[in-house]
């Protein structure tokens, strides 16, 4: 059995499904991300694991325990909520302490691992701050602190870093990262951000109408995403209807081999901007596109394009030094496998 065994979880709210039958596996030193839009039923999710709303059916295990009737206090897992929910009228050190008190750490022990901890997030001396005193990072630095302060087999995330700057963030999913791999213990953290979810996970886990759409690796996520909501929810893609037949996909710009067998009932290949090269030089041809759009970026020129004579729609990604302007002709490539079925 793995570290977390989610097993067919749903979750009905007065008639309306909230999870509808998520099973998952997580290893012990995962970082799992959940991702998908407003309502996917992520936040349930995390709320199941973490014992705050009992599933309708299904078992959850945690490091080989049955944990699906336990309360929050009486499974391995902490919390990191989105507003941090920290005791504001205490020190950092006693929000910290807190959780080790409640477990009776006798007082000498306690003011160590406190201290300790507080060094790894990087707060090292500000226990006898109020947390009035703090920045925004560094209260999500003793949030985190005090949910791994009492060394729990899982973290728990929800939108941690919802309310920081963009600049922030990033620093702060560093952190997270670091803090990840040197406890070594499993992070599951809930968010909408994409970028958030590549840069973090080791398990990416897209989540649509209470249902796990697809999950992985990141990179396989995107490169090779297994449904056509996660290719258009993860990144921009062009979808070119496909008709497959004997290894091949008949499509307004060609017949291409395919590198892996199509899905059932797939009706379409799927290609992401960045995989079209902008000249004949790719072995698969796309043929002649004339273009429509053109968007500078800075460091790439966003483009659209109608292929000839099919006048089938396309994103490119153009070198941010190209000159490129509507009107212009371009040849059209790819390899093989960048052309996803879907
Ligand atoms: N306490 C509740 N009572 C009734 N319905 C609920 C409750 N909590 C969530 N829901 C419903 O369950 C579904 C999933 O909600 P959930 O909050 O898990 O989604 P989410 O993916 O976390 O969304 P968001 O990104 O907006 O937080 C939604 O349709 C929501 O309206």
């Amino acid at each position: 059995m793995n570290h977390l065994e989610i097993d067919t979880v749903t979750k009905v709210y007065d008639g309306s499904v909230a999870l509808a039958g998520v099973s998952l596996s997580v290893a012990a030193h995962d970082y799992v991300v959940m991702l998908g839009p407003s309502g996917s039923g992520k936040t349930t999710l995390l709320s199941v694991l973490g014992g705050f709303t009992p599933p309708t059916s299904g078992r959850v295990h945690i490091a080989g325990q049955d944990v699906t009737h336990h309360g929050p206090a009486k499974r391995p897992t902490a919390t990191v909520f989105q507003d941090y929910a920290l005791f504001p009228h205490m020190s950092v050190a006693d929000n910290l302490g807190y959780g080790l008190k409640l477990r009776r750490m006798p007082k000498p022990q306690r003011v160590k691992t406190v201290a300790a901890t507080l060094e790894m997030v990087g707060l090292g001396g500000y226990g006898k701050r109020g947390i009035h005193e703090l920045s925004g990072g560094q209260r999500q630095r003793v949030a985190v602190a005090r949910a791994l302060i009492v060394e729990p087999e899982i973290l728990l995330l929800d939108e941690p870093l919802g309310a920081l700057d963009l600049n922030l963030r990033r620093q702060m999913q560093d952190e997270l990262l670091a803090l990840q791999r040197r406890t070594g213990r499993c992070f599951v953290h809930v968010t909408h951000d994409q970028e958030e979810a590549m840069a973090l996970a080791s398990v990416v886990v897209v989540m649509n109408k209470g249902r796990i759409e697809d999950y992985g690796a990141p990179a396989r996520v995107y490169a090779r995403p297994r449904t056509r909501f996660t290719a258009n929810f993860m990144g921009e893609s062009t979808e070119i209807a496909a008709r497959f037949e004997g290894g091949l996909a008949r499509t307004a710009l060609g017949d291409f081999p395919l590198s892996a067998p199509p899905p059932e009932g797939a009706t379409g290949l799927i290609i992401r901007p960045e995989n079209i090269i902008a000249d004949g030089t790719g072995p698969i041809s796309l043929g002649q596109v004339r273009l429509t759009d053109s968007l500078f970026q800075g460091a790439y020129i966003r483009a659209e394009a109608k292929a000839e004579p099919s006048g089938q729609a396309l994103r490119l990604r153009l070198a941010g030094n190209a000159t490129a302007v509507p009107g212009d002709v371009l040849t059209l490539s790819c390899r093989s496998e960048d052309l996803v079925p879907v």
